[in-house]
């Protein structure tokens, strides 16, 4: 029988931990080893969440006093609130220095920490790690993700708008001016601890816009476009709020380079993800809802022709808490471990 890898769930008690618990259950080469909280640290997974109570599973203990030196942990996923990781990380990797990470906050996505330190309001905690960090978009940095040792895992709503957008830039097909990413959200996308402009009485009957022209996603997003297109590239982007547990849906509006038409950005988009495991494209004209991606890995794409010549409406669709979370980290490790890359991960969508 295959060995199987033992892996620690930081931050177990939130939505994107026990999407990750969820899913390593059924994984093949997976055990969880250790599975950690702060407020609920001490309780049973089964008390938290119910729907684990079948399965026998690890108390949540408290990152507090963890010795990773004896933990023996092959892979650690972080699914902690920004800035926490840096400072936990520092600790584990200086005490088990061959354990692998994932890192699904944002700790490790910006490449330039000054820029961290412009959007996320305080100076990075563990720079030095921040130099090996890999980007973990893996169906645009695959060969990287395979030797690092260090993973961040990319923003939800930031896969959203990549998976669509890079090959397009990558292939100088539409004009890096005037991209405009207009984007929904489901709520647990803001995580599971208690927010008053999340109770059921704000959000439901109605939506809105916020992060209005400075969410800290657009850092994410300047650097990775930048990097496709081999230029400057600053879209415009706003997320909205909708009162749905999961899924992201991005309207993208872009223009055409040189006379390139909507049907022809669609031809790059299907060869493009071809053999992608994960994205896939709709026939020209089709437009994809979170319904069908919701509890998959799935990022589904659709094009459609504007009637502003030469514009084409990309719509991009994912599950949150999926593969704009857990399940993409899951991906990222399978990658990181050699496993087969859907490994564990190839759940059809949920219907309705
Ligand atoms: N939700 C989403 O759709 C996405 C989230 N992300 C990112 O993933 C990370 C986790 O998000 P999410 O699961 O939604 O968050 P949650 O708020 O649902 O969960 C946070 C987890 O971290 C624990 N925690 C909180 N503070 C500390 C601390 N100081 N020390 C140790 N543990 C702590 C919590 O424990 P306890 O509950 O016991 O207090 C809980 O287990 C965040 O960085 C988020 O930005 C990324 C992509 C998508
Ligand atoms: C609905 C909602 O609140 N969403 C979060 C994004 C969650 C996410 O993916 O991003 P990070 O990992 O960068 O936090 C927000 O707008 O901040």
């Amino acid at each position: 029988m295959a060995t199987k890898a033992k892996i620690g769930v930081l931050g177990a008690s939130g939505y994107t931990g026990s999407e990750l618990v969820r899913m390593l259950l059924r994984h093949p080469r997976a055990e969880i080893a250790m599975l950690t909280a702060d407020r609920r640290a001490g309780q049973a997974m089964r008390s938290v969440f119910p729907q684990f109570s079948p399965f026998d599973l690890p108390t949540l203990v408290s990152i507090e006093g963890q010795d990773w030196s004896t933990a023996g942990l092959d892979l650690v996923f972080c699914a902690l609130p920004h800035a926490t990781t840096q400072k936990v990380l520092k600790d584990l990797l200086a005490k088990a220095p061959d354990t692998k990470v994932v890192d699904l906050s944002a700790d490790f996505r910006l490449s330039d920490t000054s820029a961290y330190a412009r959007w996320y309001g305080h100076e990075h905690h563990a720079p030095e790690l921040q130099k090996e960090a890999v980007y973990g978009l893996a169906e645009i940095h695959k060969r990287e993700i395979k030797k690092a040792q260090l993973v961040a895992n990319p923003g939800c709503y930031t896969t959203c708008a990549q998976l669509p957008l890079i090959p397009l830039l990558k292939n100088k097909a539409i004009e890096t001016d005037g991209i405009v990413v207009d984007a929904k959200s489901g709520m647990t996308g803001a995580g599971r601890s208690a927010k008053e402009a999340m109770l059921f009485s704000e959000v439901s009957e109605g939506f809105h816009a916020y992060g209005v022209g400075g969410h800290r996603h657009m850092a994410e997003l300047d650097q990775e476009f930048s990097a496709a297109a081999g230029k400057e590239v600053i879209v415009s982007f706003t997320p909205h709020l909708v009162p749905m547990n999961r899924g992201i849906l991005s309207t993208i509006y872009v223009q055409g380079r040189r006379g390139k038409t909507p049907e022809e950005l669609h031809e790059i988009l299907l060869n493009f993800y071809d053999k992608a495991d994960f994205v896939h494209v709709l026939p020209f004209g089709e437009t994809p809802q979170t319904r069908h991606v919701r509890g998959s890995n799935w990022t589904f794409i659709g094009v459609a022709k504007d009637r502003v010549p030469g514009r084409a409406i990309v719509i991009s669709a994912l599950d949150n808490l999926v593969k704009g979370a857990s399940g993409q980290a899951i991906q990222n490790m399978n990658l990181m471990l050699g496993y087969p890359e859907t490994m564990g991960i190839d759940q059809v969508a949920l219907f309705p």
